[in-house]
């Protein structure tokens, strides 16, 4: 596929998509596809390889395959984020670059269970109301259990433990996890990938394609928008740094600004853009932030409610588990040959290999929890008979954080958002010391908490910083809510014709959130083409 990189922004759009993450991404190619002259900007650079991404160990010579492309080297941007990251725009881990964190993910992908619709989203976004958007996602982008293109499993011990612990032990029906969507109480499976062919997939090999064949769409990266440019409540255009100059690009009359640059970018560029709590303007004037901004519009919700998942890493061992690490520069050469010639072995999967759900029921909230299993120890365990269970507290949680902007004015979490409501830690404690409860030691023993904890004592340390709790999982969400930062056509309330579609509109869901985030771009486009011209 030709990658776009000329600039041909000089000219006035219908439609300005600021971010192209998975949410910018579709609604971009849902406008295009309209016949709306549409501009996709992105701030970061190419990341798959068909984008142009290069960044990719030796072992990779001679293949069209950027590290982005390959999914058993995802956790390879926790040691080296290349420039794939935002780590000069965001003070968290998240995607900078085409497909944002998509682009960097695991690659996990699972559609949330009609009750996050119903209890959490507001009217015109219920189950009922996605559904078609729900089916747009399945028919758009692949999605498989079986990653390996020899139809194998690999890394399998650590699958084969947690089944006996949970399904055998413990009454965990084991589910096809997306055929059974809406159950998510007591259910263990393998994990659904969206890779494509033992690759990364996703947005930026589906959607995006699509998109960049038309003549009336642009991509342009290396383009980052500084601010909305605004005319009291209507959006004229924006201004970006393009090839290292600020330059003003142009809406034609009638159009419109959608941000999509993520739960913690996307309220800073509307807080830069003189929009949010009035409380904010003079730190903001004071750092030169609103140079050129005349006036304010009230909105005290923008960067409100933001959500992560509060987790917890427990190392598990036994005799019978054999971990591995994905190697980025050596990896086992039978394991290197098996990806590069028949994208098979364990290179073709992230490292989770299996995932279960529970709920529990606490002061009328349902709370949900998840548990992921990883193929290899963390931190101060990584003996060959080590995996991780990465366990955290889902959706129906009572803790709400804030977007908070630091000394640089990056946006990033504030305290709140992990434990900041005492029940989150208690709710969370059951849950653990109930499974722990049917742990059979001779199956997995966990080691950086004994098996025979107090609920108060799994409790406390849950809730204590140390290097395997109160970990970020980069999952943000939930910072600018439909009905109340955005109204339920995602126009950000107090403008005319600025929207926002992305993971700040998206409610915490049960799930990882890029299914939902997906669901919420598709259903927001037929919003927006119903809505015509402001
Ligand atoms: C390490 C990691 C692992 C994850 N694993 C999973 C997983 O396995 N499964 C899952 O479901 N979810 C996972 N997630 C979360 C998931 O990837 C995100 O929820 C999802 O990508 C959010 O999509 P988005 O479109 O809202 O924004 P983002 O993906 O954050 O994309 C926003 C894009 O906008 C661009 N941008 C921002 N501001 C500007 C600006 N002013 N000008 C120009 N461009 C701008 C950014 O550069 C970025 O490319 C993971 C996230 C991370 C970081």
């Amino acid at each position: 596929a030709p990658v776009q990189n000329e600039t041909r922004v000089d000219s006035a759009w219908d439609i300005i998509v600021i971010g192209a993450g998975p949410a910018g991404i579709i609604v971009a190619e849902r406008m295009s596809k309209a016949g709306k002259k549409t501009l996709l900007l992105e701030g970061g650079g190419p990341s798959y390889w068909i984008t142009g991404g290069r960044q990719k160990p030796a072992w990779l010579d001679n293949q069209q395959l950027s590290r982005v492309d390959v999914p058993g080297l995802y956790k390879s941007i926790f040691a080296d984020q290349g420039n794939l990251t935002c780590a000069e725009h965001a003070n968290a881990f998240t995607g900078c670059t085409l497909g944002g964190s998509s682009a960097i993910n695991a690659g996990l992908f699972f559609e949330p269970p009609r009750s996050d619709f119903d209890t959490y989203f507001p009217k015109g976004w219920k189950h009922k109301d996605v559904s078609a958007a729900i089916d747009r996602v399945y028919d758009t982008v692949p999605s498989d259990d079986v990653y390996s293109q020899d139809d194998k499993f690999y890394v399998q011990s650590g699958y084969v433990a947690a089944k006996k612990w949970l399904v055998d032990g413990a009454g965990y029906a084991n589910v096809d996890i997306n055929k059974e969507a809406d159950n998510k109480s007591k259910v263990f499976g393998r994990p659904i990938f969206d890779y494509v062919n033992g690759q990364r997939g996703g947005p930026v090999r589906t959607y995006l394609q699509d998109a960049i064949k038309r003549k009336n769409f642009q991509l342009q990266m290396n383009t980052r928008v500084e601010r909305i440019i605004r005319n009291g409540d209507t959006a004229t255009g924006v201004s970006a740094i393009v090839n290292g100059t600020a330059k003003v690009i142009k809406l034609a009359s009638g159009g419109r600004v959608i941000s999509s640059g993520g739960a913690l970018q996307s309220p800073a560029l509307l807080w830069f853009s003189g929009i949010g709590d009035p409380a904010l303007r003079a730190n903001l004037t004071a750092g030169g932030k609103l140079d050129g901004v005349s006036d304010w519009i009230n909105n005290a919700e923008v960067g409100n409610g933001l959500f992560d998942n509060p987790n917890t890493f427990i190392e598990l061992s036994n005799p019978s588990i054999q971990s591995y690490v994905h190697n980025y520069s050596n990896p086992i050469p039978a394991d290197a040959l098996a990806y590069t010639q028949h994208r098979s072995g364990p290179y073709s999967f992230a490292s989770e290999t299996s995932a279960f759900w529970d709920t529990l029921k606490v002061d009328n909230h349902t709370i949900g929890f998840q548990g992921t299993i990883d193929s290899s120890g963390f931190a101060d365990w990584t003996s060959n008979n080590t995996i991780t269970l990465n366990v955290y507290g889902t959706s129906g949680l009572f803790s709400s954080g804030k977007v908070e902007l630091n000394d640089q004015y990056l946006p990033g979490p504030d305290n709140n958002v992990y434990y900041s409501d005492s029940r989150d830690g208690d709710a969370i404690a059951t849950f653990i010391h109930s499974i722990f409860a049917k742990l059979d030691p001779k199956v997995l023993t966990p080691l950086n908490i004994p098996l025979n904890s107090t609920q108060t004592q799994i409790r406390d340390y849950i809730t204590s910083s140390t290097a395997y709790t109160r970990g970020e999982v980069n999952h943000w969400s939930s910072s600018c809510r439909i009905g109340k930062c955005v109204d339920a056509n995602t126009v950000v309330k107090g403008t005319k014709n600025i929207h926002v579609v992305d993971a700040s509109i998206v409610a915490p869901l049960t799930v990882n959130p890029q299914f939902g985030v997906m669901i919420a771009a598709e259903h927001a486009s037929d919003l927006i083409l119903k809505l015509g011209k402001y």
